[in-house]
């Protein structure tokens, strides 16, 4: 009996209307896919699930970036719902359909020239999201395959292990401090947990977006593979932590993970709050604005 971590998180993003009408139509024609396999997909994301052997994969398939838009992330948040609920299924890999970017982070049109209700509303997903994957009773293994920025890092992060391609191209890290914004306290606690408090300051400061190798130095990344090995890679990885008894899994995961996540439940609101009143300021608006024509500038 899988031992939940956090038993009823708190569900206030999911639209109205029944989940199972979610993904049915995108639902595979019989036929294409082996008899162990379920899929499901809506606009933003794919999911396989292997029945046999209960792992499931997560396709993020929004170009050109995967940027975490209020859309993407409440598609996400379902996703994970639907695989929580579902007793096949014990662990998960995320990865991205998208060429050369696993998730350029949360969708900065988001967080521009929106009402205070937009941005409260958009935060408290962004939460969400990280509420749930962080608390996962899954085994949860990123497959990064491209450049992951900011929130996309910290999906990876929020995983329980993290494989990486290598490739010169593709970078990782939390670059809040590029922006002129400023990576919240969980973000900050997810990224020390995983490196260590020096790598963490001095990472965060300077807003660094790691080389493969460098992610791999610092512990950013668990292990670094040809794109080619990714996909067997990652189904070895879970299967490896899928072959201990669930509940001692589960419960050390919990006792881990305790301290950040009832930090961050505790000061929940707080944390919105603190996003509304940052994010509306004038001078956080500009840098913003400028960070953006940087983007585009930088394509021409
Ligand atoms: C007191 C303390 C209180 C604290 C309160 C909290 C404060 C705020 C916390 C906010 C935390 C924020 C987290 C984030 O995730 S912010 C997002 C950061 N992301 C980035 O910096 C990544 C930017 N993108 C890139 O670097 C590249 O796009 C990438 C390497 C991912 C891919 O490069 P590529 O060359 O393949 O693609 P393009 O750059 O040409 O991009 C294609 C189009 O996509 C647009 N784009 C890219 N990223 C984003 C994004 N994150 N959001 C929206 N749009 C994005 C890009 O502009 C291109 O668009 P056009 O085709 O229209 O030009």
């Amino acid at each position: 009996m899988p031992v939940s971590l956090y038993a009823s998180p708190p569900g206030v993003l999911f639209p109205r209307g029944s989940p199972q009408e979610w993904g049915q139509a995108a639902r595979q024609p019989p036929g294409l896919l082996p008899a162990q396999c379920r899929a499901f997909s809506n606009n933003k994301i794919l999911v396989e699930l292997d029945t046999s052997s209960g792992v499931a994969t997560m396709k993020f398939k929004s170009p050109p970036v995967n940027s975490l838009s209020l859309d993407f992330l409440t598609e996400f948040c379902i996703s994970l719902e639907k695989l929580e609920n579902d007793r096949a299924c014990r662990g998960l890999i995320i990865t991205s359909a998208v060429p050369r970017v696993f998730s350029s982070g949360l969708d900065i049109n988001e967080m521009c020239g929106k009402s205070r209700e937009h941005y409260a509303e958009f935060w408290r997903a962004v939460q969400e999201m990280w509420i749930r994957l962080y608390s996962s009773n899954m085994v949860t293994v990123a497959a990064i395959n491209g450049s992951s920025p900011a929130g996309g890092c910290l999906i990876a992060l929020t995983c329980d292990y993290r494989i990486m391609v290598e490739n010169p191209k593709y970078i990782i890290g939390l670059n809040e401090a590029q922006l002129g914004i400023v990576a919240p306290f969980w973000f900050k606690d997810t990224f020390v947990k995983a490196v260590g408090h020096r790598v963490a300051e001095r990472s965060l400061q300077l807003g660094l977006l790691h080389s493969v190798p460098e992610a791999h130095r610092i512990g950013l990344v668990d292990e670094v593979v040809p794109e080619e090995k990714l996909q067997e890679k990652a189904a070895a990885v879970v299967a490896q932590w899928l072959a201990l008894p669930d509940h001692a899994r589960q419960l050390t995961k919990s006792m881990m993970r305790k301290a950040v996540l009832d930090h961050m439940l505790a000061h929940r609101e707080e944390d919105i709050q603190n996003f509304v009143n940052f994010i509306s300021k004038d001078s956080i608006q500009k840098s913003l604005s400028m960070y953006m024509e940087m983007l585009k500038k930088k394509k021409s």
